[in-house]
């Protein structure tokens, strides 16, 4: 018999699969009752795969990324991240984020925006500097290199947070809703900048999103959740051929899964979930 390695990544961990298994998370609300964010969630994420997250505001979508992020606890259940507990895969800097907001820092020109985590990195483990400029240029920001954020439209200023996150290379990247300030045109462009670098990283990333199209269009697979409690109501592999460009958007074959996608999410409305020894909340 052959026992085969595990294959170490940057952060030295093995593969970046994400295993999430019956986790529970509640909430205790002001008034003293229990929100359940999320109730017996199971999800296996693959290694190098682009999974998003989809569902209504309030499901659990962002929980559930900040528990794999290890930024919160579990009540119940478990979760490793390249087969540790979050918090030692972001320790041995393993998992990368992308929030909502840019946060760029306003002093700072965007070179030195985006270079300044793996400057600070450097400094404790003297790996090599990623070359950013490369992922700016790829990204479409090579004439705004020097320019401070300010001088750059919403959309240019979240491209430079994205690639701030994926210089760094991380073996897991979380994106929370990171194109959801911006117009649909904007949002596209971002989306086929991101699948390039998502192609040129091999990150895992996992994306939490509102947008049907937008998950059609990114994802391996796509999983569905609903709220009240938040949990999984459905995983869907999108098996539509890479790289996907914006022609793709067009296609019956993109249509039928768009349809897919909202007949789960409708479905898991019409059926809520009441067992009878559990409220959503309590
Ligand atoms: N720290 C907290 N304290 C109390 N309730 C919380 C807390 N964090 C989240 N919740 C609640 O848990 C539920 C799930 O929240 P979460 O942010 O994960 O949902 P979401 O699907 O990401 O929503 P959205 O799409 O609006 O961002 C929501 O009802 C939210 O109000």
């Amino acid at each position: 018999m052959t026992i085969t390695a595990p294959h170490k990544l940057g952060s030295g961990l093995r593969e970046p699969e994400i295993v999430v298994t019956g986790a529970r998370r509640t909430y205790e609300l002001a008034d003293y009752s229990h929100l359940v964010a999320l109730h017996d969630v199971d999800v296996t994420i693959e290694a190098g795969s682009f999974t998003s997250v989809i569902g209504p505001s309030g499901c659990g979508k962002s929980t559930l990324l900040r528990i794999i992020g290890g930024l919160e606890t579990l009540d119940e259940g478990d979760v490793t991240v390249c087969g540790v507990a979050p918090r030692e895969a972001a320790a041995a800097k393993a998992l990368g984020l992308v929030p909502q907001k840019p946060a760029l820092l306003p002093w700072l020109d965007i070179f030195k925006n985006v270079t300044l985590p793996a400057r600070v990195n450097r400094r404790h483990n003297r790996s090599p500097l990623p070359d950013m400029e490369h992922l700016l240029q790829k990204a479409g920001l090579g004439d705004a290199i020097h320019k401070l954020p300010s001088q750059l439209s919403g959309g240019m200023q979240q491209r430079a947070a994205i690639v701030r996150a994926f210089g760094l290379r991380p073996d897991v990247m979380l994106m929370d809703e990171p194109f959801s300030a911006l117009d649909e045109f904007t949002r596209e462009a971002l989306q086929e900048q991101l699948l390039d670098l998502w192609d040129e990283t091999k990150s895992t990333v996992v994306f939490v999103t509102h947008s049907i199209s937008e998950a059609v269009r990114l994802s391996d697979r796509i999983v569905v959740m609903a709220p009240r409690p938040g949990r999984v109501v459905d995983i869907i592999d999108v098996d539509l051929p890479r790289p996907r460009s914006a022609a793709l958007i067009k296609t019956p074959a993109f249509h039928a899964y768009e349809d897919l996608v909202r007949e789960r999410l409708q479905a898991a409305f019409e059926k809520p979930h009441h067992p009878a020894t559990e409220k959503g909340r309590v």
